[in-house]
């Protein structure tokens, strides 16, 4: 079956939190309409970009666009951006079931409200290993107040300014920013009374199960979830299904999606707080919160109890527990290769490259190229980006991952790694201690194209010889986001089996624009003739015949 969507993607004041400022909407919403589907099913987005000055792209997160790679919708990576004024049609299948996500993937643009859900059912006849009476989705996110614009201003200058901590966590694209804590903002542009500052409400049947679908898109921000009184199952993650487990608080990182039933088996007479919280950064943002109605209350009146105050911001022994505890539901995961081909071992640092802060990986941060990659290989145009492969490791040997380095050799390249297709290749995420002394960042990395196993979590300098050992090679679950703890280390398994370009990077927006990303390229001479639509940017403007 083909379903058809048309797209306009608009700049609109909105006041998601009581705040006053530019959002991006789709159709005049943000978050954006979610796509319901069925394993199979093509998706057919017409999408119209009257952002007036600003170009667009748009990814499809999770989805792996087997056969299609072209509309990936990756900037920079896979396609020309979609310039103001223009049209441009996505057209891919959806292969699997299960809970993903769409957003932009220009610039910084996500945090800007360009996003929605997708939820692809199973085909008909068949049913899930677990059951529920209705099905909901909710995206969590935090809000910056500054534009994007300012933001990349500010990460780019001499010296570097951080983005800081968000003003405020949204639920389902609503928050509340305390319009009385900021005095200079007295000038209207904070109206507790705007009809878009209100909370999110779920309204429950009691005694029914609810399945509820919960992706993570912050812009930095790891979260800790929960519904005040109600315990939630796991069932479901990143279009997996998984062994259920059961949790008072589920730890989110962004760009991850989880299913969990909810019972409504409480006190029928009252609401409760649905609650998210930073964890993993010492942050002065409050905690969003939404209201779980049971029917037949009032969706606003307020919980009559304080909400939840949620697990301490730098408790990690929680959070790789959580980790370590998904494992793959016996008999819907395929197991991993028991060997790999090829080991790279991506070292996480922060560095200084000619006085601007940066992010890098082995030493190398990434710089966008000016040609699309897909584009550049397809045409042969070898000349756009530097063709010297970025290093498979780092010196372990000699790197201190608990000190601040001074990482004098760091440089900044648009050069990618090419896999051999058809392999089997490790990926080792190795963290370590940022700019600052005592400290290390969560970040959740998301690779395009691919779900890979999840192999394990270790903390420490990763130890090819007897780290390997302790694989799970029995029941890993495949994912396609996954969190890096602070000084420890995540090692994933792939299959180099989806020809095209693809990128894998830090999900937190600020980040990847500072050069936290990779590109991996596989059997790029197994695609046909791209799409005429992806080009007209670069060194591509040649090869554009509309
Ligand atoms: O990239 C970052 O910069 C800041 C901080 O290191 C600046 O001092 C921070 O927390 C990041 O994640």
């Amino acid at each position: 079956r083909i379903r058809r969507y048309r797209w306009e993607v608009k700049y609109e004041y909105r006041s998601p939190d009581c705040y006053k400022k530019l959002v991006i909407t789709i159709n005049g919403r943000t978050p954006g309409p979610t796509i319901i589907a069925q394993k199979g099913d093509t998706i057919v987005v017409e999408l119209k970009n009257s952002l007036l000055t600003e170009n667009v792209a748009i990814h499809w997160h999770g989805i792996r666009q087997i056969g299609t790679p072209w509309f990936d919708g990756t900037e920079g990576v896979t396609q020309c951006p979609i310039l103001p004024g223009d049209t441009f049609t996505y057209k891919f299948v959806v292969d699997r079931p299960g809970t993903y996500l769409y957003h932009a993937h220009y610039g910084m643009q996500r945090q800007a409200g360009l996003y929605g859900s997708i939820r692809v059912a199973l085909p008909d006849g068949e049913s899930e290993p677990f059951s529920y009476d209705y099905d909901r989705s909710i995206i969590l996110n935090d809000w910056y107040h500054k534009s994007t614009y300012e933001q990349a201003v500010d990460l780019s200058s001499k010296p570097f300014v951080w983005v800081g901590e968000p003003q405020s966590l949204l639920i389902q694209g609503r928050g509340k920013f305390d319009c009385t804590s900021s005095p200079s903002i007295g000038d209207g542009l904070c109206n507790a009374s705007s009809p878009d500052c209100s909370p999110y409400t779920m309204t429950v049947v009691p005694g029914k199960t609810y399945r509820l679908r919960i992706g993570s898109l912050t812009a930095l921000a790891a979260l800790s979830f929960e519904i005040e009184g109600h315990n939630m199952t796991v069932v479901e993650a990143d279009g997996h299904n998984i062994e259920p487990f059961v949790v008072k608080n589920l730890f989110i990182y962004s760009g991850e999606t989880y299913s969990v039933l909810i019972k409504a088996d409480q006190n029928p007479s009252r609401n409760y707080w649905m609650s998210s919280k930073v964890v993993s950064r010492n942050s002065t943002t409050p905690n969003g919160l939404a209201i779980f109605n049971y029917y037949p209350n009032h969706p606003r009146r307020n919980p009559p109890t304080v909400p939840p105050a949620g697990p301490l911001w730098n408790d990690l022994a929680p959070r790789l527990a959580q980790s370590n505890a998904i494992k793959s539901h016996q008999g819907y995961t395929l197991p991993p290769p028991l060997k790999s081909d090829r080991v790279i071992v991506l070292l996480n640092t922060q560095n200084s490259i000619n006085g601007y802060r940066r992010w890098s990986l082995n030493n190398v941060s990434f710089n966008f190229p000016h040609t699309p990659y897909l584009i550049a290989l397809k045409e042969n145009l070898l000349h756009s980006f530097d063709q010297t492969p970025p290093p498979d490791s780092y010196d372990v040997a000699n790197y201190d991952i608990y000190n601040v380095a001074n990482n004098t050799n760091a440089t900044a390249s648009n050069s990618i790694y090419r896999l051999q297709f058809n392999t089997t290749v490790d990926i080792v995420l190795q963290n370590a201690n940022t700019m600052n002394a005592y400290n290390s960042e969560t970040h959740p990395w998301h690779l395009h194209g691919h779900d890979f196993w999840v192999l394990g979590y270790g903390t420490g300098k990763f130890d090819v010889n007897s780290d390997q050992k302790k694989y799970n090679l029995v029941n890993p679950i495949m994912k396609n986001t996954v969190p890096l703890h602070p000084y420890g280390w995540t090692a994933l398994r792939i299959r180099a089996d989806n020809p095209g370009v693809w990128a894998f990077h830090c999900y937190i927006e600020s980040h990847f624009y500072m050069g936290m990303g990779v590109v991996f390229e596989e059997g790029i001479e197994r695609l046909g003739r791209l799409p005429s639509s992806v080009m007209g940017c670069g060194a591509t403007k040649a090869f554009y015949r509309p």
